[in-house]
This record gives C-alpha cells, sequence and structure tokens, in this order.
C-alpha cells in the first residue's frame, strides 16, 4: 500500500479548531500521514486571540531540515507565516522541494486579530506565492495580494487570473467564505476558471474554515490528484465540516473535521 505524506508549516491552535491542529486532523481524516513544523504558537481559542509567540528562524529551519531529511513529504502546505524574515527562511527549503505546494496566505483572523506582520504582504508576493501550486486567499487576503478591491464574482474570477497570471503560482482558489449571500469559490487553473458551489450554512461556528479547506486540498495533491479533482474533494470536506456543526466554545466555533464521514447522516 503507497503511504501517502503531507507536510503543514503553520502556527498552532490550542483548542484544535485552526492552524496546525487542524491541518493534521484533516490529513488523517483524508488518509494521509500528517506532519508540521511550527512557526508561531498562540494562546487563541473560538473568542479570538490572547498571545502570540513566534519560533527562533533557525528552529523553524530545523524542524523542516528533520523532516525532509528523513521523511519526504508527497505535499506541502503553509499557513501562518507571520514575518518576511520566516518567509524567507522558507524560501530556498521550498524551492528544492519538489511535490506539490499549496500556500494558505493567513493574514488575519475572523475574530479580526491579525496573524501577519504588515510589511509582510510584499514579501508574500515575491517568496511563497510564486512558489504555489495553489494559493488558497479568502476576498481580504486576495484583495490585499492584488490590490485590488473584490465585492462580485466577477472580480474574484479577475484576482484569480492575476495571482496565476502576474504573481506567478500554478493556480488560485478565491474562497467565498466573507460573502453572505452564497459561499462559491472561483479556482482559476489551466488557464480555465471554475466556480465550485456549496449550500451556505447558516451558523457562526466557522473557525478554522480556511485551514481546513487547504488542508483537505494538500492531502488529495499528496495522493496524486489533479488540482480540479483535490479542490473539489476539499470544497466537499469543507462544506460537510461546516454543516455538521459540533457547538463547541463560547464564541466562533470549530468545524467537525469528521463530518465528511457522517454524509448523509442526520445531524446537520
Ligand atoms: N457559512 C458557510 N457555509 C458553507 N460554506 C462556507 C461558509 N463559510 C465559509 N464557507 C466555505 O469555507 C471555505 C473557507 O472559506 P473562508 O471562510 O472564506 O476562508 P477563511 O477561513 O480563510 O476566511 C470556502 O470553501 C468557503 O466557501
Ligand atoms: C494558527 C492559525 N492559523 C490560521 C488561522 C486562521 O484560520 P482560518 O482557517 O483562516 O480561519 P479563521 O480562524 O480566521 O476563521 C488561525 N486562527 N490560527
Amino acid at each position: 500500500m503507497a503511504i501517502h505524506t503531507a507536510l503543514t508549516i503553520a502556527g498552532t491552535d490550542p483548542t484544535g479548531g485552526a492552524g496546525v491542529q487542524a491541518d493534521l486532523k484533516t490529513f488523517q481524516e483524508r488518509e494521509v500521514f500528517g506532519m508540521s513544523v511550527i512557526t508561531s504558537v498562540l494562546a487563541q481559542n473560538t473568542t479570538g486571540v490572547q498571545m502570540i509567540n513566534h519560533m527562533p528562524l533557525d528552529l523553524i529551519q530545523a524542524q523542516l531540515d528533520s523532516v525532509l531529511t528523513d521523511i519526504p513529504p508527497s505535499a506541502v502546505k503553509t499557513g501562518m507565516i507571520a514575518t518576511p524574515e520566516m518567509m524567507e527562511a522558507l524560501v530556498d527549503r521550498l524551492q528544492a522541494i519538489d511535490v506539490p505546494y499549496i500556500c494558505d496566505p493567513v493574514m488575519i483572523a475572523k475574530s479580526g486579530d491579525p496573524l501577519m506582520d504588515e510589511h509582510s504582504r510584499k514579501s508574500l508576493r515575491e517568496t511563497l506565492v510564486p512558489l504555489a501550486t495553489i494559493v488558497t486567499p479568502n476576498i481580504p487576503e486576495a484583495s490585499d495580494l492584488i490590490e485590488m478591491k473584490i465585492e462580485t464574482v466577477a472580480d474574484m474570477e479577475k484576482a484569480a487570473k492575476l495571482i496565476v497570471n502576474e504573481l506567478g503560482a500554478k493556480a488560485a482558489v478565491i474562497k467565498g467564505g466573507y460573502r453572505t449571500d452564497h459561499s462559491t469559490d472561483v479556482l482559476f487553473s489551466n488557464q480555465t476558471m471554475t466556480h465550485l458551489h456549496a449550500d451556505r450554512t447558516n451558523t457562526k461556528h466557522l473557525h478554522g474554515t480556511g485551514c481546513t479547506f487547504s488542508a483537505a486540498i494538500t492531502a488529495e495533491l499528496a495522493k496524486g490528484k489533479s488540482i480540479e479533482e483535490a479542490v473539489s474533494i476539499g470544497k466537499a470536506f469543507i462544506t460537510d465540516a461546516i454543516s455538521y456543526t459540533l457547538n463547541l466554545g463560547s464564541g466562533n466555533g470549530p468545524t467537525n473535521h469528521w463530518g465528511f464521514r457522517l454524509k448523509g447522516l442526520p445531524g446537520k
């Protein structure tokens, strides 16, 4: 049996809804062996972020070397890479890895807490985005990356095209979670535009949706699926994770990482 492996390089969430913890749970659910490099340790929960401590650059690089010299990942994902220095520290190693690389350009949590240094936007555009097989921004992140206001689906399409054609990523998915009318995402890959539709669940429990979606895509790319197949499975995975809600926490709770296994069962 082929063992597929995936590596997440990201920050932590002790309540398990976002960041490294969400990524590892998602990899496991998709039957991919998960590994992690921690960039920042956060005290956060469903109400917001209480404290952030960034790991020293040499420790980030050492963690990455520990993984790469021993268990090669079949796909790599980055999440919260908070500073330009961290991006610089990762870029050579990511360049040398010849497997799919998913860049989730985490900038601000839904709670409104900033997760990226203000000076990092330019570095993100210049270092990580051009290396990516898929970039997965939400609407504010895409807006920031290409410095354009995004209001309509046509704007989302334009943004996805610019991230590929101007910033150099192979593909881009603009996530529609910030819209209130629908939850359509837009994928631009192989010069083709695809819309991913799903029913919108009326819930406040959306903590970690972006991390979980991009981790599911990463897991499928690790298995050798095409970009289009991986994004389509990722969309089905996050839709069920949201709709089979868990109602945890006093704020905006996490998604249900085993929701996909409950498909077709009552309880939504
Ligand atoms: N209420 C919702 N119902 C259904 N899907 C949603 C809902 N909110 C977000 N999504 C989906 O979750 C995924 C993550 O999107 P989004 O929440 O925009 O990311 P982020 O967490 O990075 O802000 C996307 O596929 C989006 O369409
Ligand atoms: C450590 C860490 N990384 C990323 C996020 C943001 O998660 P995301 O999936 O974009 O969704 P929200 O949590 O913003 O709803 C995070 N909170 N922590």
